[in-house]
C-alpha cells in the first residue's frame, strides 16, 4: 500500500477531528453539566501537556477598561520598528512630523528573535458585540498582543525577554513621542470619546522660550527652575516629596501666560492637559479626570479665579437675570438658554480640586507640573495658591524694553535699530502688553517694512501715553520721532506727522 502523502494524513486528522467534534457536542446534550466541566477540563489538561508552546496575552486597556496599559503601549512600539520590515499586513497613522507611522494590523503575526530563542506576535481583537461606547467601555473592541514561545524558553522569556521589550518600547516610545494637548472641554470633542473624557489632538504651538518675550534674567530663572524639576528625580525621592511642581502665572491679559505654558511644554516635552473645571459635573468627575493624566505633563487650569465655585453663582446670578426676562419674543431662547445654565453649573469645590492635588497626585503618578493662571491674584483663596501648592509664583506684566527686542527679532528679525531708543523711552513710560506690541509690529500690508513697523507701534505707545498724561505729550514725542525718522526716511515721517 502507498504510504499517506502529508497533505492527506492532514485531511484525514481533520475530518476525525471535526468526527469527534460533533460527537462531544452530540454527548452534551446527554450529560449533566457538572461532569461536562469535568471532561472539559481534562480535554484542556491534556492539550497543555502534549502542547509544547506558552502563551502569553498582554490586553490594551487595564482592569477598569479606561487607562491604556503600559506594557501594551510599550509592545506595541517594541513591534513597530520590526512591522514595516516583516509584517504583510500594516496599519498606517499619522505621526510626528506628519510622517506616517506603521504598525501592525489586526490579525497580523510577527517573529522575533531573542538569544536564539524564536518568538511570535499577534495582534487579537476581541469584539464584543452588542455593547456600545460608554464611559466606563470607551470601546466595544478590546485588542491584546499574543506572545506564543516554546516551553523550553520559559525562563528566558519571562525573566529577561520581556524586560527587554518594555525597556526598548519604552525608549522608542519617547523617540517617537509627539506632545499632545488634551482638553475635557464639550465644545472640543476632537475623538469619538464622550465629553466628559479627555479627547486630544497634537499639539503643535510654535512657541518657545527663545521667542517668549518677557525679561532675559526672569525667563532664565524659569528655564532653570524647569529643567531643575525635570531632572529632580532622585532629589525629590530623597527629600520624601511627591515629584510634582505648580506654578502659578498671573498678570494682566495678553502679557503671554498661555504662551508660557506653551513654552514649558517644549522645554520639557511634555504633554499639556486644559483643564476646564466649568464643564466638569462633579468631584466624582473631577477624580476620574485627573486619574487619566499622565506623566511628563502640565495639568493647566486657566483663568481659576473664574473657575471655582464663583462660576457657580455667576451661571446662577445670569439664570435668574435670563429668567426675570423672560418676555415677548426673546421667551423660547430665553427659556433654553436658563435650562443649558441650570444643568451646566459645576458642582466641583476648592476643598476638592486641593485635596485631589495634594492627595491624588502624590500617591500615584510623577514628574507633573500644574500651571493655574489669572488675571487677578488677589480674588484667589490664599488657600489654594499656597507654597508646597503653588510653589512658583510667575508675574507676568506689560512689554518691557527687554522683552519687546525679543518681538522685534521674532516680528522683524531686528537686533537694533535707530528707531530702538524712542521705543524704550516711550516704554519706560507707558504700559503696553506684548500682545498688543506684537500686534503693531505685525505689517499691516505686504509692502510694510520693519521701519513702518516700528513707527507704528511708536504711534500706538503716544496714544497710550496720551491716554494716561494728556495731548500735550503728542507733540514733545512727535519732535523726537521726527528728528530720528527724518533722516532715515522723509516719506515715513510726513505720514507719521499727518495720522
Ligand atoms: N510674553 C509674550 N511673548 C511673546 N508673545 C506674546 C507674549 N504675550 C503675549 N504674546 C502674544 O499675544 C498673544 C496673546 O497672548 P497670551 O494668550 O499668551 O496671553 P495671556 O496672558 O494668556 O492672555 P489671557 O489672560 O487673556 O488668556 C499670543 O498669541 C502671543 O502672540
Amino acid at each position: 500500500m502507498k504510504p499517506a502523502t502529508i497533505g492527506e494524513t492532514w485531511a484525514r486528522m481533520g475530518s476525525t477531528l471535526a468526527g469527534l467534534m460533533f460527537l462531544w457536542a452530540f454527548i452534551q446534550q446527554f450529560i449533566p453539566y457538572e461532569f461536562r466541566r469535568y471532561v472539559e477540563k481534562g480535554i484542556n489538561r491534556l492539550i497543555s501537556f502534549t502542547n509544547p508552546y506558552v502563551k502569553i496575552s498582554i490586553h490594551e486597556h487595564m482592569g477598569d477598561g479606561l487607562k491604556r496599559s503600559e506594557a501594551y503601549i510599550a509592545v506595541e512600539s517594541y513591534l513597530s520598528t520590526n512591522t514595516a520590515r516583516k509584517a504583510k499586513r500594516l496599519k498606517a497613522e499619522m505621526g510626528k512630523n506628519n510622517k506616517l507611522t506603521l504598525s501592525m494590523d489586526d490579525y497580523e503575526k510577527l517573529t522575533d528573535e531573542y538569544q536564539g530563542a524564536k518568538v511570535w506576535w499577534s495582534l487579537n481583537k476581541i469584539i464584543r458585540s452588542g455593547t456600545g461606547s460608554t464611559f466606563h467601555n470607551p470601546e466595544p473592541e478590546r485588542r491584546y498582543y499574543s506572545l506564543t514561545f516554546h516551553k523550553r524558553y520559559r525562563e528566558l522569556i519571562t525573566e529577561s525577554y520581556l524586560e527587554h521589550v518594555m525597556k526598548e518600547g519604552k525608549a522608542m516610545k519617547e523617540r517617537k513621542r509627539e506632545r499632545k494637548l488634551y482638553t475635557n472641554s464639550p465644545g472640543y470633542n476632537w475623538s469619538s470619546y464622550k465629553s466628559t473624557i479627555w479627547s486630544h489632538i497634537a499639539f503643535e504651538h510654535p512657541a518657545s522660550f527663545q521667542t517668549l518675550a518677557i525679561n532675559s534674567k526672569q525667563k532664565q530663572e524659569i528655564m532653570d527652575d524647569l529643567v531643575a524639576f525635570s531632572n529632580g528625580k532622585d532629589y525629590y525621592a530623597k527629600i520624601g516629596k511627591a515629584w510634582k511642581r505648580g506654578y502659578l502665572l498671573y498678570g494682566p491679559p495678553g502679557t503671554g501666560k498661555s504662551t508660557m505654558i506653551a513654552a514649558m511644554a517644549k522645554l520639557l516635552d511634555y504633554d499639556v492637559y486644559d483643564l476646564e473645571l466649568t464643564a466638569v459635573k462633579d468631584n466624582t468627575e473631577l477624580r476620574k479626570l485627573l486619574v487619566e493624566v499622565t506623566n511628563k505633563s502640565i495639568l493647566v487650569i486657566e483663568d481659576i479665579d473664574c473657575s471655582l465655585d464663583l462660576t457657580g453663582q455667576r451661571k446662577n446670578d445670569k439664570a435668574e437675570r435670563l429668567t426675570e426676562a423672560n418676555v415677548g419674543e426673546e421667551k423660547k431662547s430665553n427659556d433654553k438658554e436658563v435650562k443649558e445654565l441650570k444643568t451646566n453649573i459645576s458642582k466641583v469645590t476648592l476643598s476638592g480640586l486641593l485635596n485631589f492635588i495634594d492627595g491624588l497626585w502624590s500617591s500615584c503618578g510623577e514628574e507633573r507640573l500644574i500651571v493655574f493662571t489669572t488675571n487677578y491674584v488677589g480674588k484667589l483663596d490664599p488657600a489654594l495658591i499656597r507654597r508646597g501648592r503653588m510653589d512658583k509664583h510667575i508675574k507676568l506684566s506689560y512689554c518691557s524694553f527687554d522683552a519687546f527686542k525679543v518681538l522685534a527679532k521674532n516680528y522683524m528679525g531686528l537686533e537694533s535699530h535707530p528707531l530702538f531708543d524712542c521705543i524704550q523711552q516711550l516704554m519706560n513710560e507707558t504700559k503696553m502688553t506684548p500682545a498688543d506690541v506684537a500686534e503693531n509690529l505685525m505689517p499691516k500690508s505686504v509692502c510694510n517694512d520693519a521701519e513702518t513697523c516700528l513707527l507704528n507701534l511708536i504711534q500706538a505707545l503716544q496714544e497710550v501715553k496720551e491716554e494716561i498724561e494728556g495731548p500735550k505729550v503728542k507733540e514733545n514725542q512727535e519732535v523726537i520721532v521726527n528728528d530720528i525718522s527724518a533722516k532715515l526716511n522723509p516719506s515715513q515721517t510726513s505720514k507719521l506727522v499727518d495720522d
